[in-house]
């Protein structure tokens, strides 16, 4: 199979089909669970076939549909949303949107999330890329996170200064995980990002997947991690990026680079409580490298060279357009 039309076709023809893991592409479970929730990171079969269901049923139904009055067309809408166990304001979004998703359209934004260690360059490649892009012509949009200077960012800002007694250090993960959850959901409240080409975002859902995981005990991790995705994208409808690019270094390297920033408003001079912290620095390196192996969204590109310096940006630029041009992820 390789379409997701064709998986429909053989739904109709099957009654009660249940897919396997194998009838089925990693890309199109990607797409498809994109489509459904946003959350990508959990492939498990009974979620990929519950999408299929509503897919084949928005399908079917549509030219049906379009011609009911509005009373009639919505009971439809009610007992289908209860057949599928799902709300009645779920479905008419899938509704809205499975032409999409089943005839794609190549002009859609590619959102592209620059992540790495503290000090990795992600500001300095971000915006040579976006240089590029703007160079060709393309309508890029940009954003970064935390953003310091919003209500939820300033509460950021103070946890990561370790000004306070309660800090970015010792209030629990999950507790430190929603206050930047709740920094992107509001920046992407009212954005309509279609018309770019390409969205960037300095750090996103992967920075607390990787730094909050890395101050819960390692047996936790892995469902620290899913927990993480679950929130953002399935509970607040963030989409996922279609690709992260993560820049690896070792922490002497990202610690000469951070003291090199300057002055920052939230911090000062001075480092913030992770960049302080060796060991979250080293965890959060090792577990980028893991997620890396395990999602075909997030690809490593290596900052340094055969004796352990930094490449310098422009030779890293080349590795992200490599890695952009090749398109294979
Ligand atoms: N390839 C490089 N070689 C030398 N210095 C670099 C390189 N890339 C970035 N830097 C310097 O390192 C410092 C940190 O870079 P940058 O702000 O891009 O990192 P960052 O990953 O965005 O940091 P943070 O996560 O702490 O916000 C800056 O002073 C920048 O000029
Ligand atoms: C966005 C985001 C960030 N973090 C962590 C990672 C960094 O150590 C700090 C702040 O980021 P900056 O690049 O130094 O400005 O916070 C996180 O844990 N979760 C996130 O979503």
């Amino acid at each position: 199979m390789d379409s997701l039309l064709s998986i429909i076709q053989k739904v109709n023809s099957e009654e009660d089909l249940y897919l396997d893991s194998k009838d089925i592409s990693d890309k199109l479970k990607r797409e498809i669970l994109q489509w459904y929730d946003g959350n990508i990171y959990s492939q498990t079969i009974a979620r990929v076939n519950s999408a299929i269901s509503i897919l084949a049923w928005c399908y079917n139904k549509s030219s049906e549909l379009d011609y009911l009055p509005r009373n009639i067309r919505d009971k439809h809408f009610e007992e289908a949303a209860e057949t599928f166990k799902i709300s009645q304001e779920k479905l008419i979004r899938l509704f809205s949107s499975y032409t999409g998703l089943l005839f794609p359209n190549q002009n859609k934004t590619k959102i592209i999330a620059f992540e790495g260690i503290d000090g990795s360059g992600k500001t300095v490649q971000m915006s040579l890329f976006e240089e590029k892009l703007k160079s060709n012509g393309k309508h890029v949009g940009i954003k970064s996170f935390p953003v310091y200077d919003s209500f939820f960012g300033k509460s950021i800002g103070e946890l990561l200064s370790g000004d306070e007694e309660v800090n970015a250090n010792n209030v629990d993960p999950k507790s430190m995980s929603l206050w930047y959850a709740l920094d992107r959901w509001k920046s992407f409240e009212n954005l309509n990002y279609s018309n770019y080409d390409y969205l960037l975002l300095n750090r996103f859902t992967l920075s607390s997947a990787v730094y909050q995981s890395s101050r819960v005990k390692p047996e936790l991790q892995s469902e620290f991690v899913q927990w993480i995705f679950e929130l953002e994208h399935t509970e607040l409808g963030l989409p996922a990026p279609d690709l992260y690019i993560v820049f690896d270094l070792n922490t002497e390297n990202s610690k000469q680079n951070i003291s090199s920033k300057g002055y920052r408003d939230y911090v000062g001079d001075k480092a913030d409580v992770y960049e302080e912290s060796l060991d979250i620095m080293s965890n959060a390196r090792k577990i980028y490298q893991e997620l890396a192996l395990k999602y075909k969204n997030i690809v490593i590109i290596n900052c340094l060279d055969e004796n352990n310096k930094m490449k310098t940006p422009k030779e890293i630029n080349h590795e992200v357009m490599r890695v952009i041009e090749d398109g294979s992820y």
